[in-house]
């Protein structure tokens, strides 16, 4: 598996750490190149000329708009008669060595078609490859591991160069690593010919067509990736002595273009929307990166922006290198080139070196540089008792300082020891932390969506990016703005709801993608969903990178705040860096050193702001108090064994553990650490643990998280409360508890629930003790793997019985109808299914997924089978499940007939079929198989692991 962008790839060993960031600008340099054959054979004037180095002018000002300038600065301008050599040595040589340093480096050539990019960019990367083979051949005091490996995108597919299988290769979310292209090649370098060799590979696999401006049209974008890893042959102590890696990038854009000039059809004109719409979002991001990366910048709108995040985010040095045609007739296209440039010149870029470092060689540092701030603290806090108040108020600063840095510490200590632990899985993969959970929800969500996406790929025979999928389609049928009515006379007393309407509601469908899904990558989708056509056709009439964005885009821009955060939580994890494979056989021997250090055992002086001491900074207490969590295993009943409350506390780390661990720091909470006598005792503590909680900020923000609500940070008590108020947040959050709007009126009945749910969190439950037994299903399955066909038909008919009983949303049982695939792996899986699903019967009934979402859902899939099925197919549909073609409401009626008999296996499968094609994101009407009518079944391929239960079933946790 390959790591895109530019971060440490997978093969690399260790851990990778940061140092000397250094702020820099984007380098951005124009190349002119000279007219063409064409060009000069049609009288093209030439508009534009380079004055000197770093201007550019436009000279046919006569037929220009007055507003439009004319000249542009820029780092570095090339006229015609500028060699590649020269726009290399001068544009981009210094970004690209930086590789060589251990500092990751990216460089773009962009532009419009046949404007010369290819031409350009292979120069480069050869000229590249030469040197850094130069500087390995004289650094002989190194030693470096060279690999290599690219990829294009192709109409929204990613595809191996390297490889002669055109799988499109998925995606994935990897919170250490980024965004990772699964399954991509990588080839370690045997020398400068291999690597030549592997060049001309690339070259052939590209996909290349003709278009009226260029006869070898590059109708992808490519990337290619050299990984430099160096560290020296002999250690010596004063010298450099880390192991560098960093990795530069060489990415070819395809050219935009206007359908027009390129006379596209067919697909050419395809190929062209998908460049275009990619090369917009490009476009899109550098103009919000130039900006100072205020509100949302939208790498999720395409798979090239996703890919490059790591590069555009600012984690390496770039130049971009923008070719323009000096045709008067493509004017346009280059003032839109140049604006592309002025914003690039603008974005800030925080390259750092990679310094890599061993597990263990990390741990014994953040070790060490632990104890040394804790004895500096320790001997600080003894001095102060004596010393005068100036001096006192120094240290004081002082104190505060080294808690900070303490605190930053045991956060990267905690962090490899969560590394370590996920090393070797526990008994039971479903055994996960807190933090996995919290880092990795957002990805599991894509991953789940990225399935629906391939899912619908797979019946339109192309690839579908999944992101703009599940906006689209998931968003819609989530909305619930009707007020509950009868069911059977519905037909009657709503109003078709005006899908303008429903697709711009801002609000509702949101919270409800976030809820089941986790954050809304994109808004983009409101287009897609409005008008399939358009997106063939719209984005083909031209590209307008900059200008187009702050209209058309706009919806996409203010997207909630996960992008960032995602990008931030990759910086921050990059930080440590593991390799499974190498480092399994060192696994428990570290895992001793962490818990030693975990435990405190190397440290067995007592912190001098342990609970007892006073501290004038409030990080201070919390620091120390978090160390007591000891104490909170008291909260529990006294029924339930230390054994238990152990398991407890290793099995359902997330939301419960949290909140019990501020529970422990809470002062006036103190008496809670003394057991509790009796039942009720214990259900007044908790109660009161609960009620405290929800009053704490801390606490209301893991209720929120716990909710569903990840996306919002809730740093004050007012933020907290009008969350709570709103309609929205209250909806929502009415809806997680599982509890009918019409039901929780008055204020205080709904604090009561919530400080009800708190305390259902708190408590143990049935199910929870239940659920600390899954993993035995694992291992009644190793028992007797052959049973396993037969058990799963059984529980497959279980659980679809269920989710009917539970009316659970139907895209949720056809996801996870589809997801199951019979495979031994699925046992645990279906296991947790099936009690979660009894749980929710025999506590609370079927009202915890409410009919009226179900109504709903119902409703807008009927839309949906509007826009995914042609006049003829839906007649095919209607005749299939008996439904009179004179009938009224016919799509109503099709969608109520869905997963209604759960005893019917065809008809199920059907069902989850049907639902799965509604719900995915078909581009083209023409496109789509006519078996979609006699409903192929086609299976997902997903990695179910990866999936968050809790993202599901949001109301449990
Ligand atoms: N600076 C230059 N000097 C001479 N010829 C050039 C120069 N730049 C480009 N060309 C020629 O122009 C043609 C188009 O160039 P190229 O294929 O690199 O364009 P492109 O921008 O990559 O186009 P597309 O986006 O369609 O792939 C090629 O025949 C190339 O040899």
């Amino acid at each position: 598996m390959g790591v895109v962008g530019n971060n440490v790839d997978d093969s690399t060993r260790g851990n990778s750490l940061r140092s000397n960031a250094h702020e820099e600008k984007i380098f951005v340099s124009i190349r002119l190149r000279p007219l063409n054959e064409r060009e000069i054979a049609n009288n093209d004037a030439s508009d534009w000329d380079c004055i000197n180095n770093t201007t550019l002018v436009f000279r046919n000002s006569a037929s220009e708009r007055s507003t439009s300038p004319t000249a542009y600065s820029f780092d570095r301008v090339f006229g015609n008669d500028s060699s590649t050599r020269q726009v290399y040595e001068e544009g981009a040589r210094s970004v690209a060595l930086s590789v060589v340093s251990g500092i990751n480096s990216s460089i773009f050539a962009y532009g419009q078609t046949s404007s010369g990019k290819t031409y350009t960019m292979s120069g480069i990367t050869g000229h590249t490859v030469a040197d850094i083979y130069d500087y390995v051949d004289k650094n002989t005091s190194r030693k470096f591991i060279l690999k290599f490996s690219a990829m294009e995108i192709y109409n929204e597919a990613v595809r191996d160069l390297l490889s002669s299988d055109n799988t499109p290769l998925r995606l994935l979310d990897d919170p250490e690593r980024g965004t990772v292209v699964e399954k991509l090649s990588q080839i370690t370098l045997k020398d400068k010919d291999h690597l030549r060799e592997l060049l001309s590979v690339c070259e052939a696999q590209r996909q290349i067509g003709e278009t009226a401006l260029n006869e070898m049209s590059s109708r992808s974008h490519q990337i290619l990736r050299l990984t430099v890893e160096s560290s020296p042959r002999e250690y010596k102590r004063f010298e450099n002595s880390a192991t560098l890696t960093a990795t530069v990038n060489f990415v070819d854009l395809a050219g935009s273009e206007r359908a027009s000039q390129t006379m596209s059809a067919g697909t050419r004109l395809k190929e062209g929307s998908h460049i275009n719409r990619s090369l917009l979002t490009l476009g899109t991001v550098i103009r919000k990166l130039s900006k100072g990366r205020n509100g949302h910048v939208p790498y999720r709108d395409s798979k090239l922006t996703r890919i490059l995040q790591n590069s555009l985010g600012g984690n390496a040095r770039t130049a971009i290198i923008c070719t323009m045609s000096p045709a008067h007739s493509h004017v346009e296209q280059s003032r839109n080139t140049l604006l592309f440039a002025s914003c690039a010149k603008q974005v800030s870029t925080n390259a750092h070196v990679n310094v890599m470092m061993s597990e263990k060689a990390l741990i014994k540092q953040l070790q060490r540089e632990l104890a040394r701030l804790e004895n500096q603290l320790k001997n600080l806090g003894s001095l102060s008792m004596s010393g005068d108040s100036d001096a006192l108020k120094e240290k004081e600063l002082l104190i505060q300082k080294m808690d900070r840095e303490i605190r930053e510490l045991t956060q990267q200590r905690d962090q490899a020891h969560f590394r370590l632990q996920n090393l070797v899985p526990p008994a039971g993969e479903y055994q996960r932390s807190k933090h996995w959970d919290e880092q990795s929800s957002i990805s599991e969500s894509h991953e789940k969506l990225a399935w629906f996406g391939e899912y619908a790929a797979s019946e339109t025979s192309e690839i579908i990016d999944p992101l703009r999928f599940d906006a689209g389609s998931i968003a819609s049928y989530f909305s619930d703005r009707s007020e509950g009515l009868n069911l059977n006379k519905r037909d009657e007393q709503i109003p078709e709801p005006s899908e303008e309407q429903f697709l711009s509601d801002d609000t509702s469908p949101r919270l409800f993608i976030e809820k089941y899904f986790g954050p809304d990558p994109t808004k983009g989708w409101e287009k897609t969903a409005q008008g399939v056509d358009m997106s063939t056709e719209d984005t083909c009439k031209e590209v307008q990178c900059i200008e187009i964005v702050t209209t058309t885009n706009k919806a996409s821009l203010d997207s909630g705040p996960f992008q960032g955060n995602d990008n931030l939580q990759h910086q921050e994890m990059d930080h440590i860096h593991h390799d499974k494979e190498t480092l399994d056989p060192a696994i428990e021997e570290k895992q001793k050193t962490m818990e030693c250090v975990v435990n405190g055992s190397e440290h067995p002086e007592p912190s001098p702001c342990s609970s007892d001491s006073e501290s004038p900074d409030p990080n201070v207490v919390d620091l120390s108090r978090s160390r007591s969590s000891g104490a909170v295993l008291t909260t529990t009943p006294p029924s339930r064994t230390p054994e238990m409350e152990k398991e407890d506390d290793t099995r359902f780390i997330g939301v419960k553990d949290s909140i019990k661990s501020h529970v422990a720091s809470e002062p006036e909470l103190s008496k809670l650490e003394e057991p509790a006598l009796d039942g009720k005792n214990c259900q007044e503590d908790n109660l009161k643990e609960s009620l405290d909680m929800v009053e704490s900020t801390d606490g209301k923000q893991q209720i929120i998280m716990s909710l569903g609500l990840h996306d919002k940070k809730i740093k004050s008590e007012k933020q907290f409360r009008d969350i709570v108020n709103s309609t929205d947040g209250k909806q929502q959050i009415i809806m997680s508890l599982g509890l009918d709007d019409k039901m929780v009126k008055p204020e205080k009945q709904f604090t009561n629930n919530l400080v009800q749910e708190a305390e259902s969190i708190l408590t143990p439950t049935k199910m929870e003790k239940d659920f600390t037994q899954v993993p035995s299903g694992e291992n009644d399955l190793q028992k007797s793997p052959s049973n396993w066909p037969m058990e799963f038909e059984k529980q497959r008919a279980e659980i679809i019985q269920l989710w009917d009983a539970c009316n659970i949303a139907l895209v949720h049982r056809s996801y996870f109808y589809l997801v199951f695939k019979g495979d031994p792996s699925d046992a645990i899986y279906m296991e947790v299914e099936l009690r979660r699903l009894s749980y929710l019967k025999d506590s609370r009934g079927t009202n915890i997924a409410s009919m009226k979402v179900l109504k709903r859902e119902r409703e807008m899939l009927s839309k949906l089978m509007l826009k995914k099925f042609s006049a003829k197919e839906r007649e095919a549909l209607f005749l299939k499940y008996g439904i009179g073609l004179k009938t009224k409401r016919r799509r109503l009626q099709l969608c109520r007939k869905l997963w209604t008999d759960t005893k019917d296996m065809e008809h199920i499968k059907e069902s989850a079929a049907l639902v799965a094609k509604l719900v995915g994101y078909v581009e083209e009407l023409s496109q789509v198989p006519k078996e979609v009518v006699g409903l192929t079944f086609s299976t997902p391929q997903v990695n179910i692991r990866s999936f968050s239960w809790k993202n599901s079933m949001p109301s449990l946790i």
